[in-house]
């Protein structure tokens, strides 16, 4: 499920709470935290302040933030498990999918260890049997993967592939295998430090006639 630009409740405002608001501003959701003021961690408080959240600043409420409400995702990180346990049952109830870290009973989905790296996002779950394996697992694809710029590189791939369909944008099934294999060369045969490099210029070189063979950096640079 996407949270780009859908409302996500985060109850709670303690460390836990402030990772999965670290998550949620890159997944772009608009976020409300509920906790009492004296539970905003430092970092929520400074995130209130530049009006990337919206603090409510009490203990939640199931008939206001939940019935009124009406968020489509609840995320909850308090250390109250009766509490807990009521927001996730009145959840169920209004069909809201719901987390309560570290209780897999009352999640509809889990969290898992992140990677990203602009567009580029991995998520690494254990499935419920080892978190600190995911952890584990996490770092070792994020030491391999940051060695190179891979989130650059996707990001002019994404501008490329736009351009690619503006300049063709034929629909026939010919057309659009033509455009997927010549994009999926590109994607293959350049290294990633290459895709990096390939700026607005050289993508109106790249996209100049698609029926060629796609050009290689090489030859794209000594032209
Ligand atoms: C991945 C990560 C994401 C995140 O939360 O952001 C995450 N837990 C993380 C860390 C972590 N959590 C715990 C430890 C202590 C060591 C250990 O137990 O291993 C550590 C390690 C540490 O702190 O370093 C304790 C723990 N966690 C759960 C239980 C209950 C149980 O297993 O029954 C208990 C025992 C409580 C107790 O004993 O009472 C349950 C869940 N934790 C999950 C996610 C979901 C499964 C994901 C998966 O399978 O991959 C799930 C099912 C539900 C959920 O919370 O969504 C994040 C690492 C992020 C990172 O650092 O990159
Ligand atoms: N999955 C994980 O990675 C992980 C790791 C550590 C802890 N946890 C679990 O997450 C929970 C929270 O951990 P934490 O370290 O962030 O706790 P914390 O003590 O730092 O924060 C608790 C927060 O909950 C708020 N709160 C308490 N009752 C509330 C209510 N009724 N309404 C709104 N806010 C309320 C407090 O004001 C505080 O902001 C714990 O129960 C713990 O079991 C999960």
């Amino acid at each position: 499920m996407t949270t780009l630009g859908k409302p996500v409740t985060v109850v709670g405002g303690g460390e836990v709470a402030t990772g999965r608001v670290a998550h949620l501003i890159a997944a772009d959701a608009i976020i409300t935290v509920i906790c009492p003021p004296s539970g905003l961690s430092p970092e929520l408080q400074y995130r209130v302040a530049r009006k990337q959240i919206k603090h409510i600043p009490r203990n939640f409420d199931i008939e206001l933030d939940l019935h009124v409400a009406q968020p489509s995702m609840v995320l909850v990180a308090i250390d109250s498990p009766s509490a807990s346990t009521e927001i996730y049952t009145e959840c169920k109830a209004l069909k809201i999918p719901v987390n309560v870290a570290d209780v897999p009973r009352e999640c509809d989905f889990y969290f898992g260890s992140m990677y990203r790296d602009g567009p580029l996002q991995i998520m690494v779950s254990t499935n419920g049997n080892g978190p600190k394996m995911s952890h584990l697992v996490r770092r070792r694809i994020e030491d391999e993967l940051k060695q190179e710029p891979f989130g650059l590189a996707i990001e002019r791939l994404g501008v490329l592939r736009r351009r690619v369909r503006e300049k063709f944008p034929g629909s026939g099934k010919a057309e659009i295998r033509k455009r997927m294999q010549w994009v999926s060369q590109i994607s293959e045969q350049w290294t990633i430090a290459q895709l990096a490099k390939l700026d607005d210029d050289m993508i109106e070189k790249v996209v100049h006639n698609i029926d060629d063979e796609p050009p290689t950096f090489e030859h794209l640079t000594n032209t």
